[in-house]
């Protein structure tokens, strides 16, 4: 039998610092988000980050944290039950962190008789520090505990003619009537260093923007910051949006490496001194809403832009578990599920 794993990032199991500390090393300690011999990423993770990090985000989480548990975990799980709603196979919830791990979500499908798994990284864009390093976990704990179990992995979604659809559509009517002077469209950052690692072309990826900005080509399958931007150019030619009224920078920088730019952070205040007035953001790396939309965007983003003179900021919710959403995972689940099916009758 068939079945379905919805894969997101994961949340500590509470705002108390002791949690978000070993969620933070779980995830700080994975070779795909601190790529550096591990020697170093403990010196730099164990060493120095969870020094101090875990306080800080800590508070962090405590503004945004709901009575339900973190927004990241119950919007994926409301997403998750719409979509089992819709489809008649198993469908399952885990994330790459935390509690709500991989192996008990592949061994919740299991329980039921699945043997044929999709996995399903609630990513649109690929990256070496989301998708790859799930795609890799997965393979991981098929090899060492579920041998009897085959996987198929969905790639990046980010120029799927229905995601881009739902997600303009989700964009246009969070526009609807507002007057602004710019949308941003802020994607989570990664360092450059990521993107030169996850180039296919031998190295011809150098960072200056003649490689990745290239329409059209197979070597993108892997590239963040190519996606990114056929995001956000896709969204813009479906809505009509105007040159120059919108652009695309990067947030949640961590660390002294040199990251994908332009900065969000940096971009909101510099708008803001140039004299925008009403500014809009949009965040599309992001399936569900989290700390880094609702803390750093909504509340961090919101008082840079005011201190610098910015009147009016408004964010556009992520795609959460918008019925539209839930509707084309569960058509793209429904056409997996019937392949083999069309292949017997043929
Ligand atoms: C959307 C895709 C994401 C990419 C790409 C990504 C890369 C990446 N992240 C860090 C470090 C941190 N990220 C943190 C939170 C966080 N990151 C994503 C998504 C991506 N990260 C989400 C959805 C969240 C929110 C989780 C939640 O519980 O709401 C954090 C933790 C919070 C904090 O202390 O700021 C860290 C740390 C790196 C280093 C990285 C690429 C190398
Ligand atoms: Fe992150
Ligand atoms: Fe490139």
């Amino acid at each position: 039998m068939k079945g379905v794993l919805l894969v997101n990032l994961g949340s500590p199991d509470s705002t108390k610092p002791k949690d978000v500390k070993k969620y933070l090393d779980e995830f700080l300690m994975d070779p795909r988000v601190i790529d550096v011999p591990r020697w170093a990423r403990i010196l730099l993770v164990r060493g120095i980050i969870l020094n101090t990090r875990p306080k800080q985000s800590a508070k962090a989480y405590q503004k945004i944290w709901w009575e339900e548990g973190s927004p990241l975990i119950v919007l994926s799980e409301r997403l998750k039950n719409k979509v089992q709603d819709n489809v008649t196979i198993p469908v399952a919830l885990a994330m790459r962190y935390g509690s709500m791990t991989l192996k008990k979500g592949i061994q919740e499908l299991v329980d039921q008789g699945v043997t044929e798994i999709k996995t399903i990284p609630l990513y649109p864009q690929f990256a070496m520090a989301t998708t790859e390093t799930i795609d890799v976990k997965v393979d991981e704990l098929v090899t060492e505990f579920f041998p009897q179990v085959t996987i198929t992995r969905t790639p990046a979604f980010y120029n799927k003619p229905g995601y881009v659809e739902v997600l303009s559509k989700s964009i246009g009517e969070s526009l609807k009537g507002l007057d602004y002077d710019h949308i941003l469209f802020s994607y989570h950052g990664v360092p450059e260093r990521h993107i030169r690692k996850s180039d296919i072309t031998n190295g011809n990826c150098k960072m200056n923007g003649k490689c990745c900005f290239k329409m059209g080509s197979p070597q993108h399958e892997f590239c963040y910051r190519h996606q990114c931007e056929i995001t956000t150019v896709n969204v813009a030619k479906k809505l009509g949006l105007e040159r120059g009224t919108y652009s695309t920078t990067f947030q949640s920088r961590l660390g002294f490496d040199p990251w994908l730019q332009p900065y969000t952070d940096r971009t909101i205040e510099r708008m803001g001194k140039a004299g925008t007035k009403k500014l809009v953001v949009v965040t599309p790396a992001f399936v569900s809403d989290c700390l880094e939309t609702l803390e750093e965007i909504a509340m961090e983003g919101q008082e840079i832009f005011h201190e610098v003179g910015g009147e009016e900021f408004t964010t556009i919710p992520c795609l959460n578990d918008r019925d539209d959403f839930a509707e084309l995972l569960s058509k793209w689940i429904d056409e997996w599920r019937i392949v083999d099916i069309k292949t017997a009758i043929a």
